[in-house]
């Protein structure tokens, strides 16, 4: 299965790489006319400096263009985690409490439905459900959510569970993965979340976590997924105990994955929010308090330049970097901004203070004001409504399925402070 129109035109462009040392020049030149960049010289493009990295965000553009042309996507959808209850203990996470926690959360599946009723309400076509792994719950629970949700409202799409949930599901279950994920799918999972991937790399991991599954389990949960047919996301959590290396080694390996499934449908880069990590605040002095602007710049850039032609949706996570500079990054290869997410709670749990919800009219006039098309897509990048012209009535039938004005809906989540209270 392919999620994305892949458009491959091989051409030299000497306004992209014009400036650039010979060595960076020849790589980009290798990119631009349909050559495949190595780890190494992916290395080499995140290690550029000067005059190198303007070639390589030009690069990038080039690319972009050539792949989706001047549209912008996103997609109205909703964060619904059912439970921040977990003991995994991942060093980086400020979203996992303890059960006795006051801000312990954990919703029973009405709830769960009431909140993708109410997305659905909003025009949400997709709810993204993601928890800990709450050490009471049956493994069964996943099914039950998705048949929950799928009963009430059969229309929305369900992107759930990402690979570690899914290995929690199926050792509780005592099922393979392919079982587990066969009948997840069967019980109406659309697609999910390739989170948990963090950096695909068994030394960072160590570093970076004590209980997570192993970078092959991710990777062999992935492969199953797509092999069943469910398509889903990847991601890359940078700006730790990481460097350039890792970071060049995840994304030929996301590469490859994608050679033999075609089953990924985006990246989304994850700046890792160091405020409220306790990664952060045990080690302060080894860890980096996230990534530098001109590495997240680059990581958005040499995405796109390593993965074009394989994945071709590179995201920019307004919720790690904000609004100003996601809109930045669509001069570094971005041709997506993701969710309107309504209740964003990861980010806000680790310090990040973006807000939990941006609307779809906030992410249409960001994308204008960069001079690009934007586009409305569902979860697998089927183009739903192009905002073709500057006129406000096009707005109209973005968000709200019962003709309320969709500002109006930020009273039903009045915007709280981010620490006050970790999950949503
Ligand atoms: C919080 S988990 C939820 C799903 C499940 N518990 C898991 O770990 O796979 C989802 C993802 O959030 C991201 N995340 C968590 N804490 C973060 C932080 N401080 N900064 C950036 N991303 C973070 C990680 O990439 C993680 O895999
Ligand atoms: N970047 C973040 C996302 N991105 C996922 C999208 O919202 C969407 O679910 C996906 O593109 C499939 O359509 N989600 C988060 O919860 N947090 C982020 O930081
Ligand atoms: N939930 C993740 C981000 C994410 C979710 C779903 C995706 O498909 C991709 C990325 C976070 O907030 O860090
Ligand atoms: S990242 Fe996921 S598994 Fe790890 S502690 Fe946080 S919620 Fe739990």
């Amino acid at each position: 299965m392919t999620y994305q129109s892949t458009t491959r035109q091989f051409a030299c462009d000497p306004a992209a790489v014009g400036g650039a040392s010979d060595p960076i020049r020849a790589i980009l030149e290798k990119a631009l006319s349909g050559g495949e960049v190595s780890t190494d010289e992916g290395v080499a493009l995140f290690r550029a400096q000067g005059a190198d990295i303007d070639a390589v965000y030009r690069t990038a553009d080039t690319l972009r263009r050539r792949a989706n042309g001047d549209r912008v996507s996103f997609v109205v959808n909703r964060n619904i985690n059912f439970t921040n209850i977990c003991y995994m203990g991942c060093k980086f996470c400020g979203f996992a409490k303890r059960a006795e926690d006051k801000s312990a959360e954990w919703l029973e599946p009405a709830q769960i439905v009431e909140r993708a009723q109410q997305a659905w309400d909003r025009g949400a076509t997709e709810v993204c459900i993601q928890g800990g792994l709450h050490p009471k719950m049956e493994g069964t629970y996943y099914r039950e959510i998705i048949r929950a949700i799928k009963t009430a409202l059969p229309g929305m799409h369900i992107h759930a569970f990402s690979p570690f949930e899914i290995w929690y599901g199926a050792s509780k279950t005592k099922m393979s993965y392919r079982d587990f994920l066969a009948d997840l799918k069967e019980a109406g999972l659309d697609s999910m979340p390739g989170t948990a991937a963090e950096i695909l790399d068994t030394e960072v991991r160590m570093q970076l976590t004590t209980n997570k599954l192993s970078a092959e389990r991710w990777v062999e949960i992935i492969r199953t997924a797509h092999e069943v047919g469910i398509p889903t996301t990847a991601t890359i959590m940078y700006g730790h105990v990481d460097a350039p290396e890792h970071w060049a080694a995840h994304i030929a390996l996301l590469r490859d994955i994608q050679k033999d499934t075609g089953g990924f449908t985006e990246l989304v880069p994850l700046s890792f929010v160091h405020t409220d990590s306790p990664l952060y605040a045990q080690n302060p002095d080894k860890v980096r308090p996230g990534p530098t602007a001109r590495e997240v710049d680059l990581m958005h850039a040499v995405s796109r330049i390593m993965l074009h032609g394989w994945i071709d949706n590179i995201q920019v996570s307004w919720t790690k970097l904000g609004a100003a500079r996601a809109q930045q990054m669509l001069s570094r290869g971005v041709n997506d901004l993701g969710g309107t997410l309504m209740n964003e709670s990861i980010s806000r749990a680790a310090g990040s203070n973006h807000g939990q919800e941006i609307t779809a009219r906030e992410l249409v006039r960001m994308i204008r004001a960069a001079g690009r098309v934007p586009v409305r897509r569902n979860t697998i990048y089927e183009t739903r409504e192009v905002f073709e012209h500057h006129d406000p009535e096009e707005l109209a039938p973005l968000v709200d399925r019962k003709g309320r004005d969709p500002l109006a809906f930020l009273e039903m989540f009045p915007e709280r402070p981010a620490r006050a209270e970790a999950a949503q």
